[in-house]
């Protein structure tokens, strides 16, 4: 069996892509034809899935680009690469933060207008340079919102340059609580973070609870001087109320990963073109992870790091398996054995998780018999509550 995989957009790391192995064709069909694709910050919102497309690969960590219930309601899972672009974003935002404590945009602005020979711009220097007199980090205080592969990272490495730390995450993982040093003090109520820091960096993913968070009530309670760093997602902050603050010096900088017009002249805000994710190794990582994932799932049917469904491994033994995408209503588990057990035919395993409204189902039949697998195929695809049904053959 082949499959047909589409990568949508250019940005999809090549060498990432060769973890899909021979069973893959990358970019041979249309998009309506692929079995999956793989993609980074393309929006899919209001797209027309067609029916061949099993899974999505997003090579990279926000997913807010993708509609995942409406993909989960037509069986389409949707993989994301937990943690393989933190490092990238640790980098950048630590960077951002001394950048913009030595107020070097302006201070590089200044000195290119400083022109004649080496000379006369040593002595333009020796003058001018007073007004960028920066801060240290060290001894400042950090406060992280979001606790989660980014933000763990960068709270150890800011202990590591003398800073303190603070933290917020009532959703924390438990690999991440383990991973944070003890050092970080972690608080219940986000406002905490806005009383205490002096830099402020936003770790969390675009959600209705965080979309516009950072505006003029979070503000006001904030340090006056505060550095506020946005590499998460751009509606999360309040461009108005931004600038506002900004203008009245209570921010006194402003770093993010998020254009806008409104931001390119002003000396106290520093904008990058959404390249928080952006590195070699990145790019890399995030494609091995998603291509390792989509193959496992259209291979075997195991589903891991999935954003719309729950893990399900289970090592494939019997020659064929059935996966269900299913509704998440009472009774379907019974009407599938029935079915089964109504076609004569013996199950070696079966394992059913259901994550909110959907449920999947693998179902591991003692049964070489592929026309009888196949009407048994049928009878699930013609139940109401059923989704998707796939057979899948045991390679080798
Ligand atoms: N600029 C860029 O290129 C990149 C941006 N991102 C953005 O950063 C976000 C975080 O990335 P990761 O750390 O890899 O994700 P992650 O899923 O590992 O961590 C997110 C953390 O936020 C926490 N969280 C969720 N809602 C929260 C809330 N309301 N208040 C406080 N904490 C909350 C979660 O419990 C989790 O620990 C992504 O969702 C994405 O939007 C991620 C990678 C690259
Ligand atoms: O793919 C990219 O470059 C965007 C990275 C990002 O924003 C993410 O992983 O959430």
């Amino acid at each position: 069996m082949t499959y047909q995989i589409k990568t949508i957009g250019n940005n999809i790391d090549q060498e990432g892509l060769r973890s899909f192995g021979e069973a893959f064709e990358i970019d041979k069909v249309a998009e309506e034809e692929a079995q999956a694709f793989i993609c980074r910050t393309q929006d899919f919102h209001g797209y027309d899935w067609s029916d061949e497309l099993l899974a999505i690969g997003r090579a990279g960590a926000g997913f807010n680009n993708i509609p995942i219930e409406d993909c989960a309601s037509r069986g389409i899972v949707v993989f994301n690469a937990p943690g393989g672009n933190a490092n990238a974003v640790k980098e950048l935002v630590l960077a951002m933060m001394i950048f913009g404590s030595r107020k070097l945009k302006p201070a590089n602005k200044w000195l290119s207008q400083q022109l004649g020979s080496d000379q006369a711009i040593d002595l333009a220097v020796e003058d001018g340079k007073k007004a960028f007199n920066g801060r240290e980090i060290a001894g400042k205080t950090l406060g992280i919102i979001g606790l989660g592969n980014i933000g763990s990272r960068i709270a150890n490495d800011a202990l590591q340059l003398g800073m303190k730390v603070v933290g917020y995450d009532p959703f924390i993982a438990v690999e991440r609580a383990w991973e944070i040093s003890h050092r970080v003090k972690r608080v219940d109520e986000i406002s905490e973070i806005f009383e205490a820091a002096d830099y402020i960096t936003i770790h969390t993913p675009l959600t209705a609870e965080t979309r516009g968070l950072y505006s003029a009530e979070n503000f006001k309670k904030m340090k006056e001087g505060v550095v506020l760093l946005n590499f998460a997602r751009d509606e999360m902050v309040v461009k108005e109320d931004l600038l506002d603050y900004i203008e009245k010096g209570k921010i006194s900088y402003f770093a993010t990963d998020f254009g806008s017009e409104t931001y390119y002249h002003n000396e106290k805000i520093f904008v990058s073109p959404h390249l928080g994710g952006s590195t070699e190794e990145a790019s890399l990582n995030c494609t091995r992870m998603v291509a390792d994932s989509i193959s496992s799932y259209l291979k075997t049917g195991e589903i891991i790091n999935a954003v719309n469904f729950p893990r399900v491994i289970q090592a494939l033994r019997t020659p064929y398996r059935i996966t269900i995408i299913n509704k998440n209503v009472p009774n379907v588990v019974a009407s599938i054995s029935q079915a089964v057990s109504e076609e004569d035919i013996n199950i070696d395993n079966i394992i059913n998780r259901a994550s909110g409204e959907f449920a999947y189902t693998l179902l591991d039949l003692d049964e070489q018999d592929e026309g009888k697998l196949k009407e048994l195929v049928q009878r699930f695809e013609a139940e109401e509550n059923i989704i998707r049904v796939r057979l899948i053959k045991k390679e080798g």
